[in-house]
């Protein structure tokens, strides 16, 4: 039997990050399996490139160990570490080529037959027409994809991007995105990949450390993330979430009954975080898409067993493929509620006495006191 790779895992193992009293990382353990994309996402100063850097060697822990398969790296130089990062600034030297450009790093090594390397990483990264082009003649993704080739070419165990989509536009990000991630798939070496944008993270990683204020708030796949949040803060960060204070009342078999308001809603225990002791408090969470809305001249006809809440439309948008609802509701007001445009209901305009009602199985929960310590959007964004 062969023994598994693993010489791309990365693990770091309580590494810490501090600027005189400003603690950037708080101990942090993680692990990174070999071949796996990974982002580290979050909003700006919440440590990411500074976690990044520590993995490259750029930044010294202030405490912990970093390993990158059995080999401790903690404090390697950069150079000696089987790692290559790709930087947002594609810092690519003007006056050589593409190809040169590339080949540079071998030919640091001393390697002097570089040309079929050289064009299979071109192939790679789909550049193989601009070989002989000067980095000012391609555009921004292209450029971006000279950098990863030229990162690539020196074999590192590990690929790390710290935001190397920032300077690109809306729709050539986009491209980016799956072409990374196919360059990913196709090489199969570890990428850890920072960024502050949720749905690049969501579009390319297999598993996404969602961070703030130096901490892992959540980690997992991206459903995992979207459809379970944890915390006020990741249900907010990956897209918009209605949040509603309840109140245990009873379990029912794998189900938690909980009072909101008035009325009650049913969250199974699975997909809650809380302890489901009576009369403790837990957030209730539900996704804008995952809502349907109907008048409440119709509510006889929805369905038994589906989670409901009174309100009124306070205002509608239309957005083409769907339109945007904001609710006034007893329990909370602007409640969010995404409508597909497939048949109107005309009378869903502001004013009109609507009933929300979803699926218990669409339904999330956590525990209100666990956002406390973890530290706020605000301070993350500071
Ligand atoms: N050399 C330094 N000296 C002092 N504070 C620093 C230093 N480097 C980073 N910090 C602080 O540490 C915190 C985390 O910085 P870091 O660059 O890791 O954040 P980030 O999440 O990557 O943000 P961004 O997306 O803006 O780069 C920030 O508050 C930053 O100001």
């Amino acid at each position: 039997m062969t023994t598994p790779d693993n010489s791309g895992d990365v693990r770091l193992s309580g590494i810490s990050k501090t600027y005189g009293a400003f603690t950037a990382v708080h101990p942090l353990d993680l692990t990174v399996p070999q071949g796996s994309f990974f982002a580290l996402l979050g909003a700006s100063g919440c440590g990411k490139t500074t976690t990044l850097r520590m993995i490259a060697g750029l930044e010294e822990p202030t405490s912990g160990a970093v390993h990158l398969g059995d080999q401790e790296v903690t404090h390697l130089p950069p150079y000696k570490r089987p790692v290559n990062t790709v930087f947002q600034s594609y810092a690519l030297f003007p006056h050589l080529d593409i190809f040169e450009n590339v080949a540079f790093g071998l030919r640091r090594r001393g390697i002097k037959s570089v040309k079929k390397q050289v064009e299979d990483m071109l192939e790679l990264v789909q550049l193989g027409e601009q070989a002989r082009k000067k980095p000012h003649q391609l555009s921004g993704g292209q450029q971006q994809r000279v950098a990863v080739a030229r990162a690539l070419i020196n074999h590192p165990k590990v690929l790390l991007l710290d935001e190397p989509l920032g300077a690109l536009d809306l729709k050539l990000r986009r491209q980016m995105q799956l072409e990374l991630k196919r360059i990913q798939t196709e090489v199969g070496i570890t990428f850890v990949h920072v960024t502050h944008d949720q749905e690049e993270a969501m579009t390319m990683a297999d598993t996404v450390a969602v961070m703030n204020a130096g901490r892992v708030e959540q980690l997992g796949s991206p459903t995992d993330l979207y459809e379970n949040p944890n915390t006020t803060f990741v249900a907010n960060f990956l897209g918009t979430s209605n949040l509603i204070e309840a109140e245990v009342d009873t379990k029912n078999g794998d189900d938690i009954v909980l009072k909101a308001g008035g009325g009650k809603l049913v969250l199974p225990q699975s997909r809650c975080s809380a302890p489901a002791k009576a009369g403790g408090k837990v957030l209730v969470g539900i996704r804008p898409e995952k809502i349907s809305l109907t008048h409440a001249d119709d509510a006889g006809e929805i369905p038994e067993g589906r989670n409901r809440l009174t309100g009124k439309i306070a205002d509608a948008s239309f957005i083409g493929v769907s339109t945007q609802y904001v609710i006034d509701s007893p329990v909370c007001d602007e409640l969010s509620v995404y409508v597909q445009n497939v048949e109107r209901d005309g009378r869903l305009v502001p004013g009109a006495d609507v009933v929300l009602h979803w699926s218990p199985a669409h339904t999330f929960g956590f525990d209100a006191a666990q956002d406390i310590d973890a530290g706020t959007e605000e301070e993350a964004a500071a």
